[in-house]
């Protein structure tokens, strides 16, 4: 939990302007918060986030942003808020599956969230009105865009509500800080065949707004 005593200075980093853009509408005048454009992909976010942990202190990262959800777990509309950051493709496919990081040894390709935080996130977003979930949100360097990709990786992930490109990235850089992170997101589609015309992005952008103006009177 952040310490309410002292002045906390929060990182927001999203991947593309529209999206920093509907965070600032929710968040408004709040001098404790930055705002950084990361960049779409885990290298780009990664590479923006530690550049700016070396520029000044900050007491928490966020990575923000919209996302794909799994059907029948995440819907559009919804917000997402991670349990855990998880590079779901950073590992090596063997003749008996995926093996992660983890399991070879190489690292882990998970990052924690804060218990309490994201419980304390989940709490507000639902006191709001607004549709929450809690779960493990992916990070991918492409995104799913069929149907047997996407029931492979439900299955494999059977914790996972969403995905992703940019959370682990942000994550890896903030641990490297060691400053705890957190990952909210709103759902602008479903993940499966690629359908771009069927992508909620307004919607999804509108929900980031009011999610980003529960989200100041949290932290
Ligand atoms: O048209 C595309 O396939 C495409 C490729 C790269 C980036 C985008 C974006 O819209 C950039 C914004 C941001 O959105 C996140 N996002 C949204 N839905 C998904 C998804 O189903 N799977 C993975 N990522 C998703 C992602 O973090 C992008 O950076 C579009």
């Amino acid at each position: 939990m952040l310490d309410q005593q002292k002045k906390q200075r929060i990182l927001i980093v999203t991947s593309v302007a529209v999206e920093r853009d509907a965070v600032i509408a929710g968040i408004g005048e709040d001098e404790r918060f930055t705002f950084l454009i990361g960049g779409v992909g885990p290298a780009a976010a990664a590479a923006s986030t530690a550049r700016a942990l070396t520029e000044a202190r900050y007491d928490l990262v966020v990575c923000a942003g919209i996302c794909g959800g799994f059907v029948g777990r995440a819907d559009v509309g919804s917000l997402v808020v991670a349990s855990e950051i998880v590079c779901a493709d950073l590992g090596a496919e063997t003749p008996d599956g995926f093996h992660s990081v983890d399991e070879l040894g190489f690292g882990s390709a998970r990052v924690p969230v804060p218990d309490e935080l994201a419980e304390q996130v989940e709490q507000a977003m639902l006191q709001a009105g607004l549709p929450i979930y809690r779960g493990q949100i992916l990070t991918l360097s492409t995104v799913t865009g069929t149907a047997q990709t996407a029931q492979a990786l439900a299955e494999r992930m059977p914790g996972a509500l969403a995905e992703a490109m940019e959370g682990y990235g942000v994550a890896i850089a903030a641990q490297a800080s060691g400053v705890p992170v957190l990952e909210i997101r709103t759902v602008s589609n479903a993940i499966g065949p690629r359908d771009k015309s069927a992508w909620r992005i307004k919607d999804a952008l509108e929900a980031l707004q009011k999610g980003s103006a529960v989200l100041r009177e949290v932290l």
